[in-house]
């Protein structure tokens, strides 16, 4: 699914209104009855209390329309309008007129005296700004928002939290506990300094034109369950162990080898046929006793890797894993990448030698995997002023070095020369020790399964979420580990299957 820019938004609403001959009233009443159908779902008891803020522009007028069904349908509803400025769309007068006639409560707001005690009721509802705010936020609605914020009420802003910026960094905005965003996914709703305002974000349908969606020049997208689904290659019949790929997982250093357990277990469930764990000489009994399905090869180095030399033919290689960074392995690590041609993922020390060896950046084959989290990106890209930035600095890395990284952290971005995925899986519980790994070894398994790397990087990402959002309610997030992720590939599998 594209994600799009403001100015992209207000041309598929146009072109809906246009292409399908349908009024822009009629296309806020779908938005508004969607919102609704969501909100009554989730509060099905009709004596919740309900307080709208809206603004004057269609933003405004979804919120309007909302209080008037949701009065219509039997909650207590009060509508207060930040009239921020007095020209209204024309949508948001005619929701106006109509809710007035129909008896809602319904005050203008000029000044903070105004504002009714937010605390009062259950649910605040936010439809202050929408995709049209252009500039900072002052006057009276910056009075609003301040009070929403200081009030701790349950808030579900409608599409986005008003005052957030869609396409620059944000200071003030609604801090909103849920939010309810119309069909097209917007960037800003999941980068990791804006979650402060976004809270939970939830997009609903609002049969915006699908074609029009599609017209527009965007290259950042949000992965969905139905694209990667097409992606999974089916089972051969035919095949045996040798022909559905082998994944080599070079790593580990004393006190460090359960990361290599933990990659190379992954990579055999996530499919491949065999597993090959390279390791310093402490860490071959580990493995063999912990995972005996997997092979091992010893380094000659005892505590560490000191010299990448293996006979065997694997599809891929992920490396870096719990490696440590000694002198050695260093070297080891360049002289491995000179000659290398397997296709490559490379995480964790791999990311740190190569940050501190940055012309060795220039030995990796194109499309090559990097698997930083934010500290290790940091290192690798240098730092960034906002997540804008972050993003900026490395779209022009990988452009640079013909590289796909792989940013970690809650909606994964999987950015390449071209184009930036947005992962739309995962919970808080995948931040715990060995995740990491565990993503390596399945982006890695993909890679020796014959999937493009562009691929295995989206897919295997997208798995190793889902495994997360399963298991929300069997296994509380606390004391959810990598190991459960390992147990849950299959059944993202299945999952993933059952769409096709
Ligand atoms: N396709 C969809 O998703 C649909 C979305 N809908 C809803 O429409 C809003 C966007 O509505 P829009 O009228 O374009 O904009 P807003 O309601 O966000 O803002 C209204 C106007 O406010 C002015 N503005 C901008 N920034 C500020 C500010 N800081 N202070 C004061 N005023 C500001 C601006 O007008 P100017 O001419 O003054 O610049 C805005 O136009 C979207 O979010 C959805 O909720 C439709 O209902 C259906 C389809
Ligand atoms: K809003």
């Amino acid at each position: 699914m594209k994600i799009l820019t403001s100015q992209q938004i207000r041309y598929v609403d146009a072109e809906t209104i246009k292409r399908e001959a349908i009024s822009s009233l009629e296309l806020m009443k779908r938005a508004s009855t969607a919102f609704y159908n969501w909100f009554i779902e989730k509060y099905s008891n009709k004596s919740t209390s309900v307080l709208i803020f809206s603004g004057v522009g269609n933003n405004g007028g979804d919120g309007l329309f909302i209080a008037r069904l949701l009065h219509k349908s039997g909650y207590s509803v009060k509508v207060c309008i930040v009239e921020y400025k007095n020209q209204y769309s024309e949508d948001c007068a005619h929701n106006f007129r109509r809710a007035k006639a129909e008896n809602i409560s319904i005050i203008k707001i000029y000044n903070e005296d105004q504002i009714p005690d937010i605390c009062k009721y259950d649910v605040v509802i936010d439809g202050i700004f929408g995709t049209g705010l252009s500039r900072d936020v002052t006057g009276i609605a910056e009075s609003v928002i301040g009070k929403i914020n200081e009030s701790g009420a349950k808030v579900i802003s409608i599409d986005v939290p008003s005052g957030l910026f869609l396409e620059r960094k944000t200071t003030f905005a609604v801090k909103a506990t849920e939010t309810v965003t119309f069909q097209i996914p917007k960037l800003a709703l999941f980068l990791p300094e804006n979650n402060l305002f976004t809270g939970n974000v939830t997009i609903i349908d609002i049969g915006l034109n699908e074609q029009a969606i599609s017209e527009s020049d965007s290259n950042i997208y949000f992965t969905e369950k139905s694209e990667i689904s097409k992606l999974i290659k089916p089972l051969n019949l035919f095949a045996h162990k040798g022909t559905v790929g082998h994944a080599l997982i070079v790593g580990g250093s004393l006190g460090k080898c359960g990361s290599v357990c933990l990659a190379s277990r992954a990579a055999l469930k996530t499919g491949c046929g065999l597993v090959t764990a390279y390791m310093p000489k402490c860490g071959v009994q580990v493995i063999q006793i912990n995972f005996p399905e997997a092979m091992a090869i010893e380094d000659r180095g005892e505590r560490y890797i000191s010299n990448i030399d293996f006979e065997i033919k694997p599809d891929a290689i992920g490396i870096g894993v719990g490696m440590g960074q000694n002198e050695e392995t260093k070297k080891a690590l360049h002289d491995f990448l000179i000659n290398n041609k397997v296709p490559l993922v490379i995480d964790a020390d791999g990311i740190n030698i190569l940050s501190s060896n940055h012309n060795w950046i220039e030995l990796l084959k194109p499309d090559t995997i990097l698997t930083p989290h934010p500290g290790e990106l940091s290192r690798l890209v240098g730092g960034w002023s906002d997540d804008y930035d972050k993003i900026q600095k490395t779209r022009l890395f990988a452009q640079k070095y013909n590289l796909i990284i792989v940013v970690k952290g809650a909606y994964t971005l999987i950015i390449d020369s071209e184009n930036i995925y947005m992962n739309s899986t995962g919970t808080p519980a995948l931040a715990t020790a060995g995740s990491g790994d565990v993503l390596t070894g399945i982006i890695t398994s993909l890679l020796a399964q014959g999937y493009n790397p562009i691929d295995s990087a989206k897919v295997g990402v997208y798995i190793h979420g889902m495994t997360a959002d399963f298991t929300t309610k069997s296994i509380n997030p606390r004391s959810f580990v990598a190991s459960d992720i390992i147990e849950n590939i299959g059944n993202a599998y299945n999952n993933l299957e059952k769409i096709r």
